[in-house]
């Protein structure tokens, strides 16, 4: 497959120059920074001592306003789960040319797919990211499950429970973000907000030159909460007060970031913030993003409870679809799809 980076990364010295970012956009002398500023780490086993459940929710909601994002450690996810998960991922990747092609797609409307670079790789400018991504639909399990791939033989049983325990751990923090913030309880299982989830295989290879290139460029989650699963390479940078900061992987916890429907029914007081990837010239690395996002009907606005006569609604109401196809429009552009949302 001569497109998948993963069929052909590894045999070359150079980057091919569609691979090259102009200088603005590299990642330069940003490739490898210290953990010293680093996302909250919120134990969520605190949650069940009622002396420290408050503080621990204040945490979320603090991470979720300064940052945008924090990992979660005993997030009640079984941890032999998610290292048969993230083996049975990277065996996907491995798998032969000719089974790679069979799941290869160009069509965007194709719910299963491996693609290249963006999704929208085929229609793309001369730029291509150092990524390949298999995606597809997996909330509700029983209604996708049945379109994964059978190869790896333990694809759908691994990526399925996996799915269902990422979801009810999504689930548990919209409540815990929801109870922070004074929004009902189960705010978020309304109205078909939290409906539906997609999850993205990311296969960054092992990359010849890797200050000159991304795995993927900047932008923020177009969804609601996005739940990831990484392993021990790290690669992921999130822009915070205008310095890139590296995400140390925690390979037992999952990171969670705030989406752009967070920070819009939030009324701007949680963040969905920028990121990019970086990649690295010893090793591959592979990660797992569950996007949990809202039905294409549901109606999206500042809930009232942010709303009173010295906060009025900062974002317009609109249909999560029109959000969703203005921002592939846009190709991910934060200032402009933001700019287009505001009251
Ligand atoms: O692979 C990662 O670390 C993050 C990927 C990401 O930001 C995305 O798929 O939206
Ligand atoms: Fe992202």
């Amino acid at each position: 497959m001569e497109k998948l980076v993963s069929s052909w990364g590894n045999n070359v010295k150079a980057l091919p120059h569609n691979y090259i970012f102009p200088p603005e956009l590299r990642p330069g002398n940003n490739l490898k920074i210290s953990f010293t500023t680093n996302i909250p780490v919120i134990d969520l086993s605190e949650l069940e001592n009622h002396h420290h459940r408050f503080q621990t929710i204040q945490k979320i909601i603090k991470a979720s306003e300064e940052f945008g994002f924090f990992q979660v450690i005993n997030h009640g996810v079984d941890i032999n789960l998610m290292k048969e998960t993230r083996k049975v991922m990277k065996e996907l990747f491995e798998m032969g040319d000719e089974y790679k092609q069979k799941l290869y797609s160009e069509d965007p409307l194709k719910p299963c797919r491996l693609y290249t670079s963006r999704p929208t790789y085929a229609t793309d400018d001369n730029l291509h990211l150092w990524r390949d991504s298999f995606i597809h639909p997996c909330h509700p399990l029983d209604q996708w499950q049945h379109l994964w791939p059978q190869n790896p033989t333990k694809y759908r049983e691994y990526v399925g429970a996996c799915s269902v325990e990422v979801k009810k751990l999504a689930s548990r923090m919209l409540r815990l973000i929801s109870e922070g913030v004074g929004l009902e309880c189960e705010y978020f299982e309304k109205g078909g907000l939290s409906g539906s989830m997609l999850v993205s295989l990311n296969h960054y290879p092992a990359c010849p030159e890797p200050s000159l290139t991304l795995g993927v460029s900047k932008h923020s989650d177009p969804n609601l909460v996005t739940i990831l699963l990484q392993d021990y390479v790290s690669g992921l940078q999130v822009l915070h007060n205008g310095q890139w900061i590296a995400v140390e992987p925690l390979p037992d916890a999952f990171l969670v970031n705030v989406g752009f429907q967070l920070q819009i029914i939030s009324n701007g007081r949680l963040q969905c913030c920028d990121h990019r990837v970086v990649t690295n010239s010893s090793d591959a690395r592979t990660t797992a993003a569950f996007f949990v996002a809202p039905l294409d009907d549901s109606f999206i606005e500042p809930a009232q409870a942010f709303i009173d006569e010295y906060h009025p609604p900062l974002f317009k109401s609109f249909k999560y679809k029109d959000f969703r196809s203005y921002y592939i429009a846009e190709k991910g552009d934060t200032e402009v799809v933001m700019e287009s949302f505001l009251a």
